[in-house]
């Protein structure tokens, strides 16, 4: 569960989220909406404890996300993130699944690789990969560790239907996760999300996706 309670972040003078609450409960997929530049990213890092925020608190499965517990509970799939061109795929999820563990568990890597559909292509260099494959790498390497959140800044940017429609359905299969994901695609949301988080002018607002919808076919539409 991830708790936020009057989280108050700026650049300098500009106030990028303002006195904002929200709590995502265990269990639910909620995507994070808004328009370009209207701070989806800046909200992740703070809840990552990655940027300093000026007030509020945030809290992940209880634990204040200043001390470094929290990091046990959530995975972080960012927007943009660099694998090794010269290495596998598989070579990359060891090399990464090796930074924090002592001994890597070999079932866990086949069981990932199978999950994210590269166990076929595990041998092949990344930099043959497509951008697809890469991603879903991503995720792999993200989900080696099954912690219970999982947070992801726009997933599927810049993939065509059919590679979002497979990082959809590799979240789709993990129904007990948490999952927080940042997306400019409604559409595409649905087909994962229970909640939509709307981000707008610093403040967020959550509603339901029927509730979503409904604000939108009445007219008072935020896309
Ligand atoms: N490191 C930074 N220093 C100063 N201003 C920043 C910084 N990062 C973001 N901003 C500003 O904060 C605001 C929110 O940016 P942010 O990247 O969080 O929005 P976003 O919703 O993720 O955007 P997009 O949909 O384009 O990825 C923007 O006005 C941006 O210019």
């Amino acid at each position: 569960m991830i708790r936020v309670a009057h989280l108050t972040v700026a650049y300098k003078k500009n106030k990028v989220l303002d006195d904002v609450n929200m709590v995502i409960e265990k269990g639910e997929k909620c995507a994070l909406i808004g328009r370009n530049g209207a701070g989806k990213s800046t909200f992740i890092h703070s809840l990552l404890n990655l940027i300093p925020i000026l007030s509020g608190e945030v809290l992940i499965n209880g634990v204040n996300h200043k001390r470094h517990e929290w990091k046990k509970h959530i995975a972080y799939l960012p927007e943009k993130f660099q694998l090794y061109p010269h290495l596998t795929g598989e070579e990359n999820l060891r090399f990464f699944a090796s930074l924090n563990a002592s001994k890597i568990d070999e079932k866990r890597m086949e069981e990932i690789l199978r999950l994210v559909h590269l166990w076929e292509a595990r041998n092949v260099k990344s930099k043959q990969y497509s951008k697809g494959m890469l991603q879903r790498l991503g995720l792999g390497i993200m989900l080696y560790y099954d912690a219970d959140i999982l947070i992801l800044d726009e997933p599927t940017s810049g993939l065509d239907p059919l590679g979002r429609a497979d990082i959809l359905s590799i979240l789709r299969s993990l129904p007990d996760k948490t999952i927080l994901l940042s997306s400019h695609h409604l559409d595409e949301v649905k087909q994962l999300c229970t909640h939509i988080a709307y981000l707008e002018n610093g403040k967020i607002t959550k509603y339901s996706i029927a509730e979503f919808e409904s604000i939108m076919w009445t007219g008072e539409g935020k896309e």
